[in-house]
Protein backbone atom coordinates (compact mmCIF):
# COMPACT_ATOMS: atom_id res chain seq x y z
CA UNK A 1 0.00 0.00 0.00
CA UNK A 2 1.64 2.94 -1.22
CA UNK A 3 0.32 6.22 0.79
CA UNK A 4 1.27 9.79 -0.05
CA UNK A 5 1.25 12.58 2.09
CA UNK A 6 -0.13 16.42 1.33
CA UNK A 7 0.08 19.33 3.76
CA UNK A 8 -1.34 22.72 3.74
CA UNK A 9 -3.02 25.31 5.92
CA UNK A 10 -6.07 25.77 3.16
CA UNK A 11 -7.21 29.30 3.97
CA UNK A 12 -9.40 28.19 1.89
CA UNK A 13 -8.65 25.30 -0.24
CA UNK A 14 -8.32 26.43 -3.88
CA UNK A 15 -8.19 24.69 -7.24
CA UNK A 16 -4.45 24.89 -7.00
CA UNK A 17 -4.71 22.00 -4.13
CA UNK A 18 -7.00 20.22 -6.64
CA UNK A 19 -5.24 20.04 -9.22
CA UNK A 20 -2.06 18.93 -6.86
CA UNK A 21 -3.98 16.48 -5.25
CA UNK A 22 -5.80 14.82 -8.39
CA UNK A 23 -1.98 14.55 -9.71
CA UNK A 24 -1.39 12.80 -6.65
CA UNK A 25 -3.92 10.33 -6.87
CA UNK A 26 -2.25 8.86 -10.22
CA UNK A 27 0.70 7.93 -8.47
CA UNK A 28 -0.21 7.06 -5.26
CA UNK A 29 -3.13 4.19 -3.14
CA UNK A 30 -4.47 6.24 -0.57
CA UNK A 31 -3.59 9.93 0.28
CA UNK A 32 -3.32 11.76 3.77
CA UNK A 33 -4.11 15.33 3.51
CA UNK A 34 -2.63 17.13 6.26
CA UNK A 35 -4.66 20.20 8.01
CA UNK A 36 -1.56 22.43 9.18
CA UNK A 37 -1.86 25.25 11.91
CA UNK A 38 -5.05 22.97 12.97
CA UNK A 39 -5.42 25.38 15.73
CA UNK A 40 -5.47 28.51 14.15
CA UNK A 41 -8.91 30.45 12.81
CA UNK A 42 -10.23 33.55 12.83
CA UNK A 43 -7.44 36.13 12.03
CA UNK A 44 -6.58 37.40 8.47
CA UNK A 45 -4.54 34.66 7.08
CA UNK A 46 -6.24 32.07 8.67
CA UNK A 47 -9.71 32.65 8.90
CA UNK A 48 -11.39 28.90 8.88
CA UNK A 49 -11.25 26.69 11.46
CA UNK A 50 -9.90 23.12 11.16
CA UNK A 51 -13.12 21.58 11.09
CA UNK A 52 -14.32 24.06 8.01
CA UNK A 53 -11.27 23.42 6.28
CA UNK A 54 -11.89 19.45 6.20
CA UNK A 55 -15.26 19.66 5.31
CA UNK A 56 -14.25 21.87 2.17
CA UNK A 57 -11.48 19.22 1.68
CA UNK A 58 -13.98 16.24 2.30
CA UNK A 59 -16.42 17.73 0.10
CA UNK A 60 -14.08 18.72 -2.79
CA UNK A 61 -12.94 15.56 -2.92
CA UNK A 62 -15.89 14.11 -3.01
CA UNK A 63 -15.58 12.00 -6.55
CA UNK A 64 -11.52 11.85 -6.71
CA UNK A 65 -10.93 8.18 -7.61
CA UNK A 66 -8.42 7.73 -4.72
CA UNK A 67 -9.22 7.07 -0.87
CA UNK A 68 -8.10 9.63 1.02
CA UNK A 69 -8.10 10.81 5.02
CA UNK A 70 -8.02 13.97 6.20
CA UNK A 71 -6.42 15.12 9.41
CA UNK A 72 -5.53 18.01 11.36
CA UNK A 73 -2.17 18.94 12.55
CA UNK A 74 -1.18 21.69 15.26
CA UNK A 75 2.00 23.75 14.81
CA UNK A 76 4.11 23.04 17.89
CA UNK A 77 7.32 24.75 19.40
CA UNK A 78 9.83 22.57 18.21
CA UNK A 79 10.45 22.75 14.12
CA UNK A 80 13.02 19.34 15.00
CA UNK A 81 10.12 17.20 16.32
CA UNK A 82 7.47 18.37 14.00
CA UNK A 83 7.81 15.68 11.64
CA UNK A 84 7.43 12.90 14.40
CA UNK A 85 4.59 15.02 15.38
CA UNK A 86 2.85 14.83 11.48
CA UNK A 87 3.86 10.96 12.05
CA UNK A 88 2.36 10.52 14.74
CA UNK A 89 -0.94 11.65 14.14
CA UNK A 90 -1.20 10.72 10.49
CA UNK A 91 -1.96 6.96 9.04
CA UNK A 92 1.56 5.49 7.27
CA UNK A 93 2.84 7.18 4.69
CA UNK A 94 6.08 7.10 2.35
CA UNK A 95 6.19 9.98 0.09
CA UNK A 96 5.19 13.68 1.40
CA UNK A 97 4.51 15.98 -1.15
CA UNK A 98 4.83 19.76 -0.82
CA UNK A 99 6.58 22.64 -2.21
CA UNK A 100 7.46 24.37 1.60
CA UNK A 101 11.23 24.80 1.83
CA UNK A 102 11.15 24.29 5.81
CA UNK A 103 8.59 21.44 5.08
CA UNK A 104 11.14 19.80 2.52
CA UNK A 105 13.95 20.35 4.52
CA UNK A 106 12.82 18.73 7.75
CA UNK A 107 11.41 15.53 5.82
CA UNK A 108 14.53 14.95 3.99
CA UNK A 109 16.37 15.14 7.16
CA UNK A 110 14.09 12.71 8.35
CA UNK A 111 14.81 10.49 5.08
CA UNK A 112 11.30 10.80 4.04
CA UNK A 113 11.36 11.24 0.42
CA UNK A 114 9.54 14.28 -0.69
CA UNK A 115 8.26 15.13 -4.38
CA UNK A 116 7.36 18.83 -5.15
CA UNK A 117 4.09 19.30 -7.19
CA UNK A 118 4.32 21.78 -10.11
CA UNK A 119 2.54 25.30 -9.34
CA UNK A 120 -0.75 26.04 -11.24
CA UNK A 121 -1.75 29.60 -12.06
CA UNK A 122 0.01 30.67 -8.89
CA UNK A 123 -1.12 34.58 -9.45
CA UNK A 124 -4.44 33.66 -8.80
CA UNK A 125 -4.27 30.37 -7.22
CA UNK A 126 -3.13 31.15 -3.84
CA UNK A 127 -5.03 31.68 -0.01
CA UNK A 128 -3.66 34.79 -0.04
CA UNK A 129 -4.90 36.37 -3.31
CA UNK A 130 -8.76 34.25 -2.49
CA UNK A 131 -8.72 36.01 0.77
CA UNK A 132 -7.92 39.32 -0.64
CA UNK A 133 -10.30 39.02 -3.68
CA UNK A 134 -12.63 38.47 -0.93
CA UNK A 135 -12.27 41.39 1.08
CA UNK A 136 -11.76 43.41 -2.12
CA UNK A 137 -15.49 42.07 -2.78
CA UNK A 138 -14.02 40.45 -5.72
CA UNK A 139 -15.12 37.50 -7.49
CA UNK A 140 -13.27 34.76 -6.13
CA UNK A 141 -16.05 31.86 -6.66
CA UNK A 142 -14.09 30.33 -9.67
CA UNK A 143 -10.60 29.88 -8.01
CA UNK A 144 -12.07 27.56 -5.30
CA UNK A 145 -14.40 24.37 -6.19
CA UNK A 146 -17.26 24.75 -5.98
CA UNK A 147 -18.39 22.40 -2.81
CA UNK A 148 -16.01 24.86 -1.09
CA UNK A 149 -17.79 28.31 -2.01
CA UNK A 150 -20.99 26.38 -0.25
CA UNK A 151 -19.29 25.85 2.99
CA UNK A 152 -18.06 29.45 3.16
CA UNK A 153 -21.33 30.95 2.57
CA UNK A 154 -22.83 27.55 5.03
CA UNK A 155 -20.32 29.21 7.50
CA UNK A 156 -20.88 32.98 6.42
CA UNK A 157 -17.13 32.85 6.04
CA UNK A 158 -16.77 36.06 3.63
CA UNK A 159 -18.74 38.26 6.23
CA UNK A 160 -16.27 36.42 8.91
CA UNK A 161 -13.05 37.52 7.09
CA UNK A 162 -14.62 40.92 6.61
CA UNK A 163 -15.52 41.37 10.47
CA UNK A 164 -11.70 40.03 11.57
CA UNK A 165 -10.12 42.35 8.56
CA UNK A 166 -11.65 45.14 10.57
CA UNK A 167 -10.24 44.63 14.11
CA UNK A 168 -6.95 42.75 13.31
N1 LIG B 1 -1.53 27.33 -7.18
C1 LIG B 1 -0.94 26.28 -6.61
N2 LIG B 1 -0.56 25.23 -7.38
C2 LIG B 1 0.06 24.16 -6.82
N3 LIG B 1 0.36 24.06 -5.51
C3 LIG B 1 0.00 25.05 -4.71
C4 LIG B 1 -0.67 26.21 -5.21
N4 LIG B 1 -0.90 27.05 -4.17
C5 LIG B 1 -0.39 26.44 -3.08
N5 LIG B 1 0.16 25.26 -3.39
C6 LIG B 1 0.83 24.33 -2.50
O1 LIG B 1 -0.11 23.73 -1.65
C7 LIG B 1 0.49 23.49 -0.37
C8 LIG B 1 -0.37 24.08 0.69
O2 LIG B 1 -0.34 25.47 0.53
P1 LIG B 1 -1.20 26.51 1.35
O3 LIG B 1 -2.35 25.87 2.01
O4 LIG B 1 -0.29 27.33 2.21
O5 LIG B 1 -1.76 27.39 0.13
P2 LIG B 1 -1.35 28.82 -0.33
O6 LIG B 1 -2.19 29.09 -1.50
O7 LIG B 1 0.15 28.93 -0.52
O8 LIG B 1 -1.83 29.68 0.92
P3 LIG B 1 -1.42 31.10 1.54
O9 LIG B 1 -1.33 32.06 0.39
O10 LIG B 1 -2.52 31.33 2.50
O11 LIG B 1 -0.08 30.90 2.22
C9 LIG B 1 1.91 24.07 -0.42
O12 LIG B 1 2.83 23.02 -0.73
C10 LIG B 1 1.81 25.04 -1.56
O13 LIG B 1 3.04 25.27 -2.20
N1 LIG C 1 7.03 23.51 13.95
C1 LIG C 1 5.88 23.40 13.32
O1 LIG C 1 4.81 23.36 13.92
C2 LIG C 1 5.86 23.36 11.82
C3 LIG C 1 6.98 23.20 11.05
C4 LIG C 1 6.84 23.15 9.68
C5 LIG C 1 5.58 23.29 9.08
N2 LIG C 1 4.51 23.46 9.89
C6 LIG C 1 3.15 23.65 9.31
O2 LIG C 1 2.98 22.91 8.14
C7 LIG C 1 2.09 23.61 7.29
C8 LIG C 1 2.77 23.79 5.97
O3 LIG C 1 1.83 24.21 5.08
P1 LIG C 1 2.10 25.32 3.95
O4 LIG C 1 2.97 24.65 2.94
O5 LIG C 1 0.75 25.61 3.50
O6 LIG C 1 2.78 26.49 4.64
C9 LIG C 1 1.75 24.93 7.99
O7 LIG C 1 0.53 24.77 8.67
C10 LIG C 1 2.90 25.09 8.95
O8 LIG C 1 2.57 25.85 10.11
C11 LIG C 1 4.60 23.49 11.22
Amino acid sequence: MRRGFYIGRFQPYHNGHQAVLEGIADEVDEIIIGVGSAQLSHDTQNPFTAGERVLMITRALETIDCPFYVIPIEDIRRNALWVSHVTSMSPPFEICYTSNPLVIQLFREANIRVKSPPMYQRESLSGTAIRQRILDGEPWEDYVPAPVVDVISEIEGVQRLRTIAETD
